[in-house]
């Protein structure tokens, strides 16, 4: 479907009011929601209220559960924090950055079909006798503010870290459909199942919601 322009974001509701059109259509143009996410320019004032940080981890903040289509968070990364090797459940991933700086690390899907590439680099490895367990890296950039990386498991695995040790950062997350299991791998290439929690829903953490 060709790109039509969209509908203006030019706000955080803005942006949520346009993304819940763009679900409810019966087929998602994957297209306009990577265009809707860049659309929008992050204004701390909008989201700081999601903002919670941990001394130990970076943090997961529900802010729109998109009518049970896609997961909209804010995830908040203190000095040098960093995720592990993860995959995205065969699900879409965007990863917009809101303030500061984050590093994205790309792994080959052990053992995973994937597009082209990543069979190309599965032969070389078989030449070279590398051990396809082993996690790949085959891509570290950073990821400029506003900027949004998409990735799937046909893409690969990633890893995300706050390079700073003086400053923290913010990012947004859009999963659809939504998860709340994944797969963290060690650096052997082995796959673990894990459940991704909320630290807070809808700015506020409780009790209730800290699942
Ligand atoms: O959702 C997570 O915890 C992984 C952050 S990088 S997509
Ligand atoms: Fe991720």
């Amino acid at each position: 479907k060709p790109l039509k322009f969209g509908p203006a974001v030019d706000s955080l509701p803005d942006l949520i009011s346009a993304l819940h059109r763009e679900f409810d259509a019966n087929y998602v143009n994957i297209e306009m929601v990577n265009h809707l996410m860049l659309a929008y320019k992050s204004n701390p004032k909008e989201w700081r209220k999601y903002a919670k940080f941990d001394r130990y981890t970076y943090t997961r903040n529900l802010v729109d559960a998109g009518n049970g289509k896609f997961n909209l968070l804010i995830l908040c990364w203190g000095e040098g924090h960093s995720s592990s090797v993860h995959d995205h459940a065969d699900s879409h991933c965007f990863m917009k950055m809101l303030k500061g700086e984050l590093r994205e690390k790309r792994y080959r899907y052990p053992n995973r079909g994937g597009d082209e590439e990543q069979q190309q680099q599965q032969q070389q490895q078989d030449h070279q006798h590398i051990n396809d367990h082993e996690l790949v890296e085959i891509g570290d950039k950073p990821i400029p503010v506003n900027d949004v990386a998409y990735i799937n498991d046909n893409l690969g695995l990633h890893r995300v870290e706050n390079p700073s040790h003086t400053d923290t950062s913010v990012s947004l997350h859009l999963y659809c459909p939504p998860f709340d299991m994944c797969n963290i791998f060690q650096s052997n290439g082995k796959k673990i199942p894990a459940k991704v929690t909320f630290w807070s829903k809808y700015g506020v953490r409780n009790k209730a919601n800290e699942q």
